[in-house]
């Protein structure tokens, strides 16, 4: 075994999913950031898949919860322990040495000293021999194929379950960014007041990411697409079904779409115009599970009249990025060593 060292790490903790990316290998793990666990004993049931698929249906002594919220960790011990689960299986599943890595983690760019402290802290204890972070932007930009390292301006938009974040990147570096906790499971929420709201309709939250996904969309849709939902009559007390139509979806999501857009203009209204021009020229690119909203595309573009292209596999980006950045450790050596 000497000499044989652990492959290190990229991990994309995100708010709806996480994702481990191999030194070498590429993206290894994908999992929605759910643990199910028993309320008495905090003993963990589940993690991932299993425990997504246990929300809103677990007995009174276990609770499926989502331990990531608004892209920070909102409950540090649990966080860990999915962390440390992720890592396990990543390592057993793809026969790797199962030695303490190294681990770079992404971070919203809006995060806060304590709450980065957090994650550098939750990865250590998770089994990492150190943790660097790198912002979610800057790592979806390299994810992306962006030149990020080159002198000329590149724009990411990277919409999340928790958060939407959006950059210029220059030179190796965010120029101007703007983080807001607002994307995906704002999008569920304003489809479940919707429901509640027009149809005294209760819904859970993973029926209301499938409306999102399947009939959901950034402005008034061409389409008459309608979509069959079942929940609870807040009136009768009873399961009912309704038929709810994609123009009705279109409208509950309006104002979380268009915070987007004012987070994109906004930080365009930053932008040196030199590097303006540069983003006129490649476009603006969007990244994250939020880029897949249908239109939204469209919506950004004629907001802002920029050419915009969703990257490819969008979920995916952070991940990656988050992994090559190992390459580059040294640059995040520091970061990660001034917040101790
Ligand atoms: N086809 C789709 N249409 C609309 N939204 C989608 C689609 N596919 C995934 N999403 C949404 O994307 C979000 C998850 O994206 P992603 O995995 O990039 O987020 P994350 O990295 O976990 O979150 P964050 O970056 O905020 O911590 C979820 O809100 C999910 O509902």
């Amino acid at each position: 075994m000497f000499g044989i060292k652990p492959r290190d790490l990229g991990i994309d903790l995100g708010t709806a999913n996480t994702l481990v990316y191999v030194k070498g290998k590429g993206i290894v793990l994908r999992e929605p950031s759910v643990v199910a666990m028993q309320t008495d004993t905090k003993s963990i049931v589940a993690v991932g898949n299993d425990a997504k698929n246990m929300i809103g249906r677990t007995p009174g002594n276990v609770v499926a919860m989502r331990p990531m919220k608004d892209g920070v960790i909102a409950d540090f011990e649990i966080t860990a322990s999915m962390m440390k689960h992720h890592i396990r299986m990543a390592q057993k599943s793809n026969n790797l040495f199962s030695g303490k890595p190294y681990v770079m983690v992404c971070v919203p760019s809006g995060i806060t000293a304590v709450e980065e402290r957090a994650v550098i802290d939750a990865t250590r204890q998770a089994g990492a021999k150190d943790a660097y972070t790198i912002e979610e932007p800057f790592a979806a930009a390299i994810g992306a194929n962006l030149p990020v390292w080159e002198p000329t301006g590149s724009m990411v938009v990277d919409i999340g379950g928790g958060t939407t974040e959006v950059a210029i990147i220059s030179l190796g570096g965010i120029v101007t960014s703007i983080s807001i906790r607002v994307a995906g499971d704002e999008m569920d929420d304003s489809v479940i007041s919707y429901i509640r709201k027009n149809y005294n309709l209760m819904i859970g939250e993973r029926t209301a990411e499938t409306i999102k996904m399947e009939i959901g969309s950034a402005g008034i849709p061409e389409g008459v697409d309608n979509m069959e939902i079942r929940g609870r009559d807040l009136l009768t007390g009873l399961p009912k079904t309704i038929e709810i139509t994609a123009k009705e979806i279109a409208t509950a999501l309006n104002d979380t779409v268009y915070a987007i857009v004012e987070a994109v203009k906004n930080t365009l209204e930053k932008t040196p115009p030199e590097l303006a021009a540069d983003i006129m020229d490649r476009g603006i690119v969007l990244t994250g599970g939020g880029a897949l909203l249908r239109n939204l595309d469209r919506v950004i573009s004629e907001e802002t009249k920029m050419p915009v292209l969703i990257a490819e596999n969008p979920l995916d980006c952070v991940a990656i990025g988050t992994g090559k950045a190992l390459d580059h450790i040294h640059l995040f050596k520091n970061k990660a060593k001034e917040s101790r």
